[in-house]
């Protein structure tokens, strides 16, 4: 096992992570805890995991070239790509200042969200809408797209990642109301479990007038219809 001063690198960041108080439950964010070179060695350690699970399934790594790099492929989707939100800093935002006040309801959609579960880590993929009445503050709209995939990028649970990413458009642009709907399949109620083909769930959150307002709520409904029907 790849260790540093006979410690495993996850134990020494999970250290730092107790030490400051912090959390680190599947979908926090821990980049603020990792020091340069963290990232490599934790994938390493992943590996090493991951093929120890392969021989408990039981599985020829040595003879199947299917599987021979299989432990490699997992440790780098997990650490990179599929849960990278979990260890990248949030993506740089550039804000604008709102010059022209703008005060009316904009909305970015669908952006796609790709996730997996926190119960058994399986897919879950679907579509985000936001809904934006400004402030002082302005993003540009790739942004939105940039900020839910980082949210999204880790062990999620639905609910909790449209929150997350709530508050972290109204930690950045402080607007006079926000509206944030998420609808998505997941993969663990149709892959396996009840095995529902066509079940998705919709979560929102609504924030300032959105919550206040039905009729500024309702706009926002109206403008994110799907034109097509
Ligand atoms: N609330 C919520 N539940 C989720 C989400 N993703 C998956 N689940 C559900 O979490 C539940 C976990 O249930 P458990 O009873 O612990 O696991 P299980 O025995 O594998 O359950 P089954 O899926 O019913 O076979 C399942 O009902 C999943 O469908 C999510 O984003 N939000």
């Amino acid at each position: 096992m790849n260790k540093s001063a006979g410690k495993l690198i996850s134990d020494i960041i999970r250290e730092r992570l107790q030490k400051a108080g912090a959390d680190f439950c599947a979908n926090d964010n821990i980049a603020e805890y990792l020091q340069e070179g963290d990232l490599e060695r934790l994938q390493q350690e992943v590996e090493e995991r991951v093929q120890a699970l392969l021989g408990s399934l039981v599985i020829d790594t040595e003879r199947d070239p299917n599987t021979r790099e299989t432990a490699h492929r997992i440790a780098k989707m997990y650490l990179q790509e599929v849960f990278a939100g979990r260890y990248a800093p949030r993506p740089k935002i550039t804000e604008f200042p709102n010059t022209k006040n703008l005060d009316q309801v904009y909305t970015v959609g669908p952006v796609t969200v790709r996730s997996a579960c926190s119960h058994h880590f399986v897919p879950v993929i679907g579509q985000c809408w936001i809904g934006v009445i400004p402030s002082g503050h302005l993003i540009g709209i790739s942004k939105f797209s940039r900020l839910a995939q980082w949210v999204f990028s880790r062990p999620q649970i639905q609910e909790e990642a449209t929150v997350q990413l709530a508050d972290e458009l109204e930690r950045l642009i402080h607007p006079h109301g926000l509206a944030v709907i998420v609808r998505a399949r997941h993969e663990c109620m149709s892959w396996r479990g009840v095995k529902e083909n066509d079940c998705a769930m919709t979560t929102s959150v609504m924030r300032g007038y959105f919550l206040k307002n039905t009729a500024t709520r309702m706009e926002f409904l109206s403008l994110i219809r799907d034109p097509r029907g």
